[in-house]
């Protein structure tokens, strides 16, 4: 089994961190009292059985959700009150947040389209789509470092389900985020596709942090460096994968239920 990109998380600084983070629906606590520290250079997933609170934890830190109680900390400023775009802007991206794919356009101008926000040119609706050609060189980088410069002139709509996953992962990173939420990226892949986004989650790691959703336990444990388990809205345990997997709260709560 490969080893995590990074050995020694305690080393690398905290650039995320939620401090009592809790929402309710009602008098319903869908998320309660939750403190996590997500770490540069480090890949942390969020784990727990269906309905523990991790789409909601997600919301609650992109802001689509305004927290009822705790606060949120994005690289050294209090963003409980910020909104949603500013927090993006900021560089907390989410990976279907701005990324979606063009299915009509081809790999290249996917990845030219959504490179153009950072560069602000999306606001210069005047200039020529020639001037989208200085943004070939970043946008050819990122295919190559994503595996796709091969497709690049492939219509996104003609690529796999996988390969456009891929996709969606590059347009995310042509906003150069300093952190990465992926919500359940191997969702629908075959093992193929997981080596490769596994391979490339664990690459773009290296430069920011990723905290992402998985279910499928053998990609957190081959890919992640900490892991939060959640039920029922509160943390339940949290290490590394050897860890929580061998905490017998969690074993009883969450292991029993997937594939160990
Ligand atoms: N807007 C809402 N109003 C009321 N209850 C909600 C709302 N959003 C989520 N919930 C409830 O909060 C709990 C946590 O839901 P959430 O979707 O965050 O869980 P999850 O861990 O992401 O689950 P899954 O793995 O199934 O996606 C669930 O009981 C859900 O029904």
């Amino acid at each position: 089994m490969a080893q995590p990109a990074v050995q020694s998380p305690k080393e690398s600084r905290v650039v995320l961190s939620a401090r009592g983070l809790t929402k309710t629906f009602g008098a319903f606590a869908a998320v309660k009292d939750v403190d996590l520290d997500v770490r540069d250079a480090q890949v942390h997933a969020l784990i727990g059985p269906n309905g523990a609170g991790k789409t909601t934890v997600f919301n609650l830190l992109t802001k689509f959700l305004q927290p009822s109680a705790g606060s949120i900390n994005l690289l050294g400023t209090d963003i409980t009150r910020t909104a949603p775009d500013k927090v993006a802007r900021m560089g907390l991206v989410r990976s279907f947040q701005i990324s979606a794919v063009f299915p009509h356009l081809s790999v290249l101008d996917n990845v030219r389209t959504a490179l153009q926000r950072p560069n602000n040119l999306s606001t210069q609706f005047w200039l020529p789509v020639s001037s989208l050609d200085r943004l070939n060189g970043r946008a050819e980088e990122l295919l190559t470092a994503v595996g796709l410069i091969k497709e690049r002139n492939t219509i996104a709509a003609d690529l796999s389900y996988g390969r456009k996953r891929v996709l969606e992962i590059a347009t995310t990173l042509a906003l150069d985020p300093k952190v990465l939420l992926l919500d359940e990226p191997m969702a629908g892949m075959g093992q193929e596709d997981i080596g490769n986004v596994s391979n490339i989650i664990r690459e773009v790691a290296k430069e920011r942090a990723v905290l992402m959703v998985e279910h499928n336990l053998s990609v957190v444990s081959d890919i992640c460096h900490h892991v939060t388990v959640l039920q029922r809205g509160e943390i339940l345990a949290e290490g590394d994968y050897a860890t929580v997997s061998q905490d017998p709260r969690v074993r009883t709560a969450y292991m029993g239920e997937e594939e160990a």
